[in-house]
């Protein structure tokens, strides 16, 4: 049967319509994929912005702080899969909502048959996409979790590399690695699997819906299968009309498809993002930027540093560390805390620190309780001395100033001094050290910390931990007279096990001595110093 030339006007018209539409719909999917794009871009930054601050807010004191190798793989590479998520996803979403039903309700009025087979095949997809949806989004969740640990195990390991060859555990820990790494293999053909078949069922379904619409109106125009119009038979133009929206009919379906798989690991990946963002013991304060100097350094005495009824356990800890501590340290006063190791020392410095926050009782420095309004003013005056200073890789001036940028050359140099470490940067001037302070002995690290707190003049509450472990005789004395001179003008609270060090304070308070007695008391005679050791 020959088409009648009105109809193939009619037809090529609607064609044109319809090339005419599909290239103004390109364009604003183009115009919307750019701009949702932005949109997820910007909001994964916040998130990623609030996994960092919630990172830095963290105590560095509780173990339960998530690994660096797995932070730094869910902020670096785990996060980026949220972004076709966040990006295509509610678009995606809108359009199943709308278009369908804006297809079946051109295709209906023209032939209800066609309208019914496009309403037949579609809602099977979606019920089937939940299913699989449930279990993507388990195994994704399940994938990154593993990839955390792999880069976690890996980072971990390769710290302590020489450790391991030193026990001859090397084998061991490959046997781990191989371990570890074929559980994330196995992770992520799971996931893999999932976005096969899901997207396999889809273009099933879809295909034989569009098939179908296409037998139908096929012979329909041919006459062989009249019914499932309203009134006459469909033109060619109407035809066409009905066949090519089919395609369009489960397009948002199998854009869902695609999206799918990246709804699932976008979630576990904001998944990961959120658990990153809760840590769960913070620094006190966080870590909010020091209060801006106004002016010159203000010219005020040292501050006093009060310890009231401070009780503190460590997480997962069976009992208290600091338990009821009182101690009063006057304006200006050097007072050395010993005790045995493991006594509690330098958690005590944490404290005043706000490196962690007490269980109860209070921190008052200079008559103002630290807490989380008053810590980054009253932490602006301290400087902090630590057993275990990283160390950047980086030259040695480059690791005192850490790019501050008041810190010059010269302040550099004489905080290098203050710390006896002019030789060693006078041989090693210029030359970058190695990551984690590899090119320093134990002992330079430590006085490096105190050339970097050397070099912040507007501090006056030094806080040191055994700032002479690892020294010999010599050193360790030189070291203390420089830290005396250092800390004229002061307050200089000090953990420490070496006598000597103790013996140049004002004060010892010895953590060993009965808990019974008044703080004051608990304050050692000098000579005793010795054998409180
Ligand atoms: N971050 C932590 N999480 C859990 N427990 C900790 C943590 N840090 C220290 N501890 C435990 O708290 C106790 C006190 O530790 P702390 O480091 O304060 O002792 P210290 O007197 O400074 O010891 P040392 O003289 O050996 O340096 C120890 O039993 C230690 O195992």
């Amino acid at each position: 049967m020959a088409a009648d030339p009105g109809d193939v006007a009619a037809g090529l018209l609607a064609a044109a319509c319809f090339l005419l539409a599909g290239v103004l719909r390109a364009a604003c999917d183009a115009w919307g994929a750019r701009l949702s794009f932005q949109v997820a871009r910007r909001r994964l930054s916040a998130l990623r912005a609030a996994a960092v601050d919630a990172l830095a807010d963290g105590s560095p004191l509780d173990k339960r702080r998530p690994a660096a190798g797995q932070a730094a793989s869910v902020l670096a590479e785990q996060a980026d899969a949220a972004q076709p998520y966040l990006a295509r996803y509610p678009a995606i979403q809108l359009k199943m909502l709308v278009m369908p039903l804006a297809i079946l309700a051109a295709v209906a009025p023209l032939s209800w048959i066609a309208a019914l087979v496009l309403l037949a095949s579609a809602p099977l997809i979606p019920v089937f996409m939940a299913l699989v949806g449930w279990r993507a989004q388990r195994a994704s969740q399940a994938h990154l979790a593993e990839m955390g640990t792999l880069n976690a195990f890996l980072l971990d390991r390769l710290r302590g590399l020489a450790t391991l060859r030193a026990l001859d555990a090397v084998d061991a820990t490959t046997g781990r690695l191989a371990y570890v790494a074929q559980t994330l293999r196995t992770r992520t053909m799971a996931v893999l699997r999932i976005a096969f078949l899901s997207s396999a069922v889809l273009e099933l379904f879809s295909a034989i819906g569009v098939a179908m619409v296409a037998v139908y109106v096929g012979f329909h125009l041919l006459g062989t299968l009249p019914f499932g119009t309203w009134g006459g038979p469909l033109t060619l133009g109407q035809g066409l009309f009905v066949l090519l929206l089919a395609p369009s009919f489960f397009e948002p379906l199998r854009d869902l498809s695609t999206a799918w798989h990246d709804r699932a690991a976008g979630r576990a990946a904001l998944e990961a993002l959120r658990a990153l963002s809760s840590a769960p013991s913070k620094l006190v304060g966080g870590a909010a930027p020091f209060p801006p100097a106004s002016g010159a350094p203000a010219r005020r005495p040292p501050p006093a540093v009060e310890l009231v009824q401070l009780r503190f356990a460590h997480a997962e800890a069976a009992s208290p560390v600091v338990d009821g501590i009182d101690l009063r340290v006057a304006p200006g006063e050097r007072v050395a805390i010993m005790g045995p190791s493991g006594s509690g020392k330098s958690t005590l410095l944490a404290l005043i620190a706000g490196l962690v926050p007490a269980r109860s009782g209070a921190v008052v420095i200079d008559g103002v309780a630290l807490d989380d309004h008053s810590a980054p003013r009253l932490r602006a005056r301290m400087a902090w001395i630590g057993q275990k200073p990283h160390v950047f890789a980086g030259t040695l001036g480059a690791n005192v100033a850490l790019g501050r940028p008041d810190v010059d050359a010269r302040a550099v140099g004489r905080a290098l001094e203050a710390a006896t470490l002019e030789q060693l940067a006078g041989r090693e001037a210029g030359r970058p050290l190695g990551e984690s302070g590899t090119g320093l002995s134990g002992g330079e690290c430590l006085r490096l910390a105190m050339a970097r707190a050397a070099a912040a003049p507007g501090t006056d509450l030094w806080l040191a931990d055994e700032p002479t472990a690892h020294l010999d005789a010599a050193t360790a004395r030189e070291l203390t007279r420089r830290l005396l001179a250092q800390s004229a003008g002061r307050t200089l609270i000090v953990a420490t096990h070496d006598p000597e060090l103790a013996s140049r304070m004002d004060r010892v308070i010895d953590l060993a001595a009965p808990r019974a007695a008044p703080a004051d008391t608990e304050t050692v005679p000098l000579a005793a110093v010795g054998a409180a050791s």
